[in-house]
């Protein structure tokens, strides 16, 4: 089967978060397991850019509303990743360094989402499916379905897979200008509370919808940003696939981001060394158990709360714990956590920014990775920390309960709780420094979760299956 992926992100192009990493890993497996995979994304100037090959392989015109412009396609040339990445360039609007975070994004992608499909109606062949990611790429299915010029791509199924319902990309209906000459009668396909609303037309106008984890294929019906009546009217085309994670990227005895490596078979001493290198930049005490947390500083990943759970830890344990947390985010969060390096210097330090090799150290020196998510499609985070023999400390929600199981199970090797609370954290956080000091319980449920099996090889077939049920 042939199948183009549209996104904003694939690693190691752009990346800003987890669909970054799916995209730039689902399409390579998809290849391993036999398809013909490709992806499509912004040209933003990132340094994969510069250090790489292109060539040119389609030039094309179109409009946004009355602004004529000019796109270019081009294509990396060595296949490096393992499938064929195409970049979309649309001067003035994708030429940047950022993914997102500016005042047109609106009018950045609606306009990089007619350039795939003007550049689409040029091909003279036609892939088997097109494969949309989260908002950003949520107007295509109503396009190809809709937009009198791009009729002949009507018949092509398209699929949506929503990473993260929060975003939704809403417009104001004068935006409706920008869609080439559509169907006014489809008004209703754009529409979501008078606003047009790219996700949610996405979710009424591919062939199939999913989300990356089953409990938030069902969260959706209930807690959706507004969408929870759309998603209970859909249910019969829903369906949730667990992410997978890309062995070849994250994997403790190759990572190319580290310099210790390590495996099952000497789990403690790897991962000691890697500690040792955070504790000795942080200055952080190598004889206590370091807790990290790594991600987006927002209110959905409870970020809000962990400064003050933290601090409430620190207290409780009389200083027995360490804390690193790397990510950027709400100024406030960013401010109160800063704000606690000083006096909580030896026991606490935190990063602001985004740092691809330091998370990777991060994954590999911790004890216990906190995530206490208030919203989590499906959490990347736990997995690579399983991986890595760092144990997850998560809130039972989404993914995070799909994947993490609590060390009171037998079978158990994680920390759960239910509430994203400062109380909830610190009763955590204890737990785990008790556990910590057994040395025999570390070691066993290191390994336990070190030997899952979370490969996008045993996920590939349920995105196939999917999309021959669509042919
Ligand atoms: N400051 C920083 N520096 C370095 N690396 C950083 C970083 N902040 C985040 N990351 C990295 O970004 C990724 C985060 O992935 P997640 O899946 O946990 O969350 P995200 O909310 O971005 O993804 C959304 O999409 C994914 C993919 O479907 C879902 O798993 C998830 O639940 C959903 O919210 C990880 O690779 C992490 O290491």
């Amino acid at each position: 089967m042939e199948i183009i992926h549209v996104s904003a992100e694939c690693y190691p192009v752009a990346k800003a978060g987890g669909l970054g990493d799916v995209v730039g890993a689902l399409p390579k497996y998809q290849v391993k397991a036999g398809h013909i995979a490709k992806v499509v994304m912004p040209m933003y100037r990132t340094k994969f850019l510069y250090d790489n090959e292109w060539t040119v392989d389609f030039k094309g015109q179109t409009n946004l509303g009355n602004w004529v412009f000019d796109y270019t396609v081009i294509k990396e040339s060595s296949n490096k990743l393992g499938y064929d990445l195409y970049l979309i360039d649309i001067n003035g609007l994708l030429d940047r360094q950022k993914i997102y975070g500016y005042d047109d994004d609106a009018e950045r992608f609606t306009a990089f989402q007619i350039a795939f499909v003007n550049w689409m109606v040029h091909w003279e062949h036609e892939p088997d499916i097109v494969h949309c990611h989260d908002y950003h790429t949520g107007l295509i299915p109503f396009m190809m379905q809709y937009c009198y010029d791009y009729n002949r791509l009507r018949h092509i199924p398209s699929v949506l897979t929503i990473h993260n319902a929060q975003y939704q990309g809403w417009m104001g209906w004068d935006k409706s200008r920008y869609i080439p000459r559509w169907d006014l009668w489809k008004r209703g396909m754009l529409d979501w509370n008078d606003t047009i609303n790219p996700l949610a037309s996405g979710i009424k106008c591919a062939s199939k919808v999913t989300t990356v984890s089953w409990s938030y294929m069902d969260e959706l019906r209930t807690n959706s940003n507004g969408l929870e009546k759309l998603f209970e009217y859909e249910r019969g085309k829903c369906v949730g696939i667990l992410n997978g994670i890309d062995n070849e990227v994250w994997n403790p005895a190759t990572d190319k981001y580290l310099t210790h490596h390590y495996s099952t078979k000497d789990i403690a001493a790897g991962k000691q060394k890697n500690k040792k290198i955070l504790c000795e930049k942080f200055g952080l005490d190598i004889g206590k158990p370091l807790f990290i947390f790594i991600g987006r500083l927002v209110g959905e990943k409870a970020a809000d709360v962990l400064p003050y759970a933290i601090r409430q830890a620190i207290e409780q344990t009389n200083g027995e714990a360490c804390f690193l947390v790397l990510g950027s985010g709400e100024t406030n969060v960013e401010w109160e956590f800063q704000q606690m390096a000083e006096p909580y210097r030896g026991v606490f330090n935190v990063v602001i920014g985004y740092d691809e090799t330091l998370s990777h150290i991060m994954y590999a020196g911790a004890d216990f990775l906190l995530m206490p998510s208030r919203v989590e499609p499906c959490g990347l985070n736990q997995m690579y920390s399983m991986r890595y023999g760092t144990v997850p400390m998560v809130r039972s929600t989404g993914g995070l309960q799909d994947t993490v199981v609590d060390m009171g199970d037998p079978d158990g090797f994680g920390i759960r709780f239910n509430h994203a609370s400062a109380d909830d954290i610190t009763y955590s956080i204890n737990r785990a420094v008790s556990v910590y000091q057994d040395s025999m319980q570390m070691e066993k449920m290191r390994k336990k979760m070190m030997e899952i099996d979370h490969s996008w090889e045993s996920t590939v077939d349920e995105y196939t299956n999917v999309y021959k049920s669509l042919k």
